[in-house]
């Protein structure tokens, strides 16, 4: 019987399975197995997939995110935070801003610490990518997507497609409340137009630095928060012209709220809490 430590961590309440590979040594072919066993409620731990905290060759630290369907996704704003986090309070980086490694690139973190605990992490997660072939869509690969009329089982929408690395479609609604998160959200994530899939987010325009915000994930479905979306909300809110460039937006997702800035010089900040939830040895 095998087995190994974990975290289970969360921000907004997307919760991961955390493991030390410092520490741990996991078989590259039983991943994604082992992330859909973890994320299962029942017979696992619980949570939205399993992150891995890993040795990096250009920076500190890296951050492997695996779904909970067992895909591997290229980046995480919640599971940043979280493996920001992690590795200041278990001294795997003794500066408070630093570089994370992850598929998508490198991004800087910096971590508010009080007590000796990690409170609040600000990440800038580098530039939106905005063409079709960033997300990818099928289509003239330099062409961006923006309030785009689409089909989805026939009826029309609206669609704005923006990239964090990872591929996001942001649809308007009048009313977060009412907004087809488990009807339309599997029939986008899954659409042939996006080979890599998608991820599918639900915004409602509050004031012109205020959203609402609901999500089915790519490879987890209806999540609590997801902070890589919520960054791609505000940038196709400023690309519609709804929010403001280089103004802080406050995000309201279903688990809290999140700070995120789409900055004049290009790059955006994400700005929110990570939580540790508890420490085990899970048997496998
Ligand atoms: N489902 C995403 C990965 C997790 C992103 C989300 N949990 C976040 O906080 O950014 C994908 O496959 O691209």
């Amino acid at each position: 019987m095998r087995s190994f430590a974990f975290t289970k961590m969360h921000g907004l309440g997307n919760s991961y399975i955390y493991v030390n590979m410092f520490e741990e040594q996991l078989e590259e072919e039983k991943l994604s197995e082992i992330a859909v066993n973890v994320s299962n409620v029942h017979t696992g731990i619980g949570s939205d997939g399993l992150i891995l905290i890993c040795p990096s060759d250009v920076a500190p630290v890296k951050m492997r995110i695996f779904n909970s369907d067992g895909s591997e996704g290229k980046n995480c704003g919640n599971g940043l935070r979280c493996v920001a986090k992690y590795a200041y309070e278990h001294g795997i980086v003794k500066d408070k801003t630093f570089f994370i490694e992850t598929l998508s690139g490198l991004v800087q973190a910096e971590v508010f610490v009080e007590n000796g605990k990690v409170t609040s992490v600000t990440v800038d997660m580098g530039e939106p990518r905005l063409y079709r072939k960033d997300l990818p869509m099928v289509g003239n690969e330099n062409d961006m997507i923006v309030n785009e009329e689409i089909e989805f089982a026939g009826k029309t929408y609206r669609m704005t497609g923006v990239s964090m690395g990872n591929p996001h479609a942001i649809f308007y609604v009048e009313n977060i409340d009412h907004a087809p998160v488990t009807t339309l959200g599997p029939i986008v994530e899954k659409d042939e137009r996006f080979p890599e899939g998608i991820n599918v987010e639900f915004v409602e325009v509050v004031s012109d630095d205020e959203l609402h915000f609901r999500v089915w994930e790519r490879g987890s479905g209806v999540t609590q928060a997801c902070g890589t979306g919520a960054c791609a909300a505000v940038v196709a809110s400023v690309l519609n012209g709804k929010t403001k460039r280089n103004k802080e937006t406050v995000v309201h997702l279903a688990g809290g709220d999140l700070y995120i800035t789409w900055t004049e010089e290009g790059n955006v900040l994400m700005r929110g809490p990570a939580e540790t939830i508890c420490t085990g040895i899970y048997y496998y």
